[in-house]
């Protein structure tokens, strides 16, 4: 990701505190010492940092392979009150996403302290009683993606919504008592101090997390240079957003009919309420294709033909696909 950066870009805003899923993405998409990681408390604010100049680039988690859309940040991008309207999607980043139980060992069960990084020790499965814990603290996503653990072994206990998994992590080693866990990563377990009650949790072996990196939207024409000339299919990806008349049948068959004739794979749709009546949506359309990249003209041809089929609708962004 570092070759977009421009000038003296150096901070990137990440959903924290540290050892959170999003700090490890960014991490990955901006090694080295050069840039500056901004940790913050909800998505929200991460687009509040890159939209406001603070930060230069934010990276927000979009999608789990098990779970679905991460919802706060596809609210985010909607961006139906008009807080966000610079904000571009510039890249993404796929993690692997290993979900550990962290607490305290209750009673006489530690014969397994220690073993987060051991291979041989058993997925899936407690490592330890569990009878002593109480509440669990988590991110919703990722009790969404440890749903089978929960109704195997954790049945009845209180499970409490917080920020990130880092933040849970924190918040079950606050209490002294021992009565409260988290679900978070292997490294929330290092720099919490909890012990490891259960290694990968996660419902399938193959939970996979696609984070974006966003940045304001810059000068398109020195960005369109860039890339000219380079092989096409299924380099490049962007996504839009779309509203359609309400009452007019086939008006979102004919937007997505755009994509079919300018021969533009899609490779994720979703849609949320639009807010402007009730039952009403906005829909996202992500697709193998650039802006910047278009030697064909295909993308351009579609964005045209948006225009006359789409009420209102806005580029999100064109980025690397990072698997092809
Ligand atoms: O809570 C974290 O650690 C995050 O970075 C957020 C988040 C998400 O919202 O999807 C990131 C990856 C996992 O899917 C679970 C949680």
């Amino acid at each position: 990701m570092s070759q977009l950066a421009r000038g003296d870009e150096r901070v990137v805003a990440f959903l924290g505190p540290v050892a959170s899923y999003s700090h490890q993405a960014t991490k990955s998409a901006f090694p080295g010492e050069r840039w500056e990681l901004m940790p913050t408390g909800t998505i929200k604010e991460v687009f509040e940092k890159v939209q406001s100049g603070a930060s230069s680039f934010g990276v927000v988690p979009f999608e789990n392979s098990t779970y679905g859309t991460v919802t706060f940040t596809l609210d985010c991008l909607a961006d139906r009150t008009g807080a966000f309207g610079d904000i571009v999607v510039c890249g993404e980043v796929y993690l692997d996403v290993h979900h550990f139980l962290l607490g305290r060992f209750g009673g006489a069960s530690h014969a397994t302290k220690g073993a987060a990084d051991d291979d041989d020790v058993a997925k899936g499965v407690p490592l330890a009683d569990l009878g002593h814990v109480k509440r669990v603290y988590s991110h919703p996503q990722a009790f969404g993606q440890t749903a089978g653990f929960f109704g195997r072994y954790l049945r009845g206990v209180e499970t409490i919504d917080v920020s990130s998994t880092s933040k849970a992590a924190e918040m079950a080693a606050a209490d002294e008592s021992g009565g409260s866990a988290a679900v978070a990563g292997e490294l929330a377990a290092r720099a919490s101090g909890l012990d490891v009650l259960a290694r990968c949790i996660e419902d399938r072996e193959d939970n996979t997390t696609r984070f974006f990196v966003v940045r304001r939207r810059g000068d398109e024409e020195e960005e369109k240079e860039k890339g000219k000339g380079e092989e096409y299919a299924g380099r490049y990806k962007s996504l839009v957003s779309f509203t359609v008349p309400h009452r007019k049948p086939g008006a979102l068959a004919d937007v997505l009919g755009c994509f079919g004739r300018g021969r533009l794979n899609l490779t994720s749709t979703n849609s949320l309420p639009s807010l402007e009546a009730p039952f009403r949506y906005m829909f996202f359309v992500e697709f193998e294709g650039s802006r910047f990249d278009d030697p064909e003209g295909r993308v351009k041809g579609v964005f045209e033909s948006l225009e006359s089929v789409a009420e209102r609708w806005r580029w999100l962004g064109s980025w690397e696909n990072q698997r092809r």
